[in-house]
């Protein structure tokens, strides 16, 4: 028998419980759904996600193991790396598409597990579409945490360009699991960056990035004061299925590769600021890293109906 909650088609009795979380002021619903009930359909996603008629967030993250997700047809296939019990963080934007990655999501999932004993340790892998993602929760209570994320190997493409409210960037598509387009200005400062208005149209090649692309507009790093960090750049973000987020964990680690390779340099760590905090990234040869404040903000379940 299944019965409507919100819209949505769950098993009778059922209800639907929410928590809200961000990482750097970017923003999600977590669904915990261990028995995938839910139908993530795009309208349901986008009125949850919507600030005035929904809860509001930039994404929503369903919490399901992989091997479940599966069973119910989520996912074609557990991708290679993941258990069928890895707790896999099923991610959609806003607008209600599906993405591969999402790396301020995965440390506020990755809190999430582990502040309600989901996961034995600090340490363990959470599922993606875009592959495995290791995850080391460093500290937390029930409301913060620190997290850092094995990010996978950062993998760069043709330069290409952007253009914004009718001012054209070039920058390089560098692939982090999900496409971006990494702008780095060197003419730019932190206030010339502040003025852009990030809700003018947009134009892409679409033939670089056929299925649409997160864009990040980068000022060119300067030396860090932090030790061991090799320099430190502001970053604002155009996400595709959201728009304009106050921050975009894959999008920092794009930026920090481009940070570096705009100085000749293939790895090193980079202090990424954005409009809601501050991110550290380290890229390796073969890997990346992040690193990265989570904050569980509350709980609550939806109302039957309220959608
Ligand atoms: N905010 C995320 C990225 C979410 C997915 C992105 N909008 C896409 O469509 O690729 C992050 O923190 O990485």
């Amino acid at each position: 028998m299944v019965g409507e909650t919100g819209g949505v088609r769950v098993q009778e009795g059922a209800h639907v419980d929410f928590v809200k979380g961000h990482g750097t002021q970017n923003d999600f619903v977590l669904l915990p759904d261990p028995g995938v009930a839910l139908d993530l359909t795009p309208e349901f996603v986008s009125a949850l996600c919507d600030r005035q008629r929904g809860i509001g967030a930039d994404g929503v993250l369903r919490v399901a193991t992989a091997g479940a997700l599966r069973d119910a047809g989520v996912l074609a296939t557990v991708p290679d790396g993941i258990d069928d019990n890895d707790w896999f963080m099923d991610y959609r934007n806003g607008d209600g598409s599906i993405a591969e990655m999402c790396g301020n999501g995965v440390r506020v999932f990755a809190h999430y597990l582990a502040a309600h004993d989901l996961v034995a340790g600090n340490d363990f892998v959470v599922g993606s579409r875009a592959g495995a993602r290791p995850v080391v929760v460093h500290a937390r209570n029930g409301t913060h945490a620190e997290v850092s994320v094995s990010m996978g190997k950062v993998v760069f493409g043709s330069d290409s360009k952007a253009t914004i409210g009718g001012t054209t960037y070039a920058g390089v598509a560098v692939d982090v699991g999900n496409p971006h387009l990494a702008c780095v200005v060197e003419s730019m400062t932190a206030e010339t960056l502040d003025d852009i208005d990030l809700t003018a149209p947009i134009t892409y090649d679409t033939g670089d990035f056929p299925a649409g692309v997160n864009i990040e507009l980068i000022t060119a790093p300067t030396p860090s004061t932090v030790d061991g960090v090799t320099g430190e750049v502001q970053m604002r973000v155009h996400e595709r299925g959201v728009g304009e987020t106050r921050s975009c964990g894959t999008g920092t680690v794009a930026a920090a590769a481009a940070a570096l390779r705009s100085i000749g340099r293939n790895t090193g760590a980079i202090i990424v600021a954005v409009p809601g905090g501050r991110i550290t990234v380290t890229i390796r040869d073969n890997d990346s890293e992040l690193r990265g404040p989570s904050i569980l903000v509350g709980a609550g379940m939806l109302n039957e109906g309220w959608l």
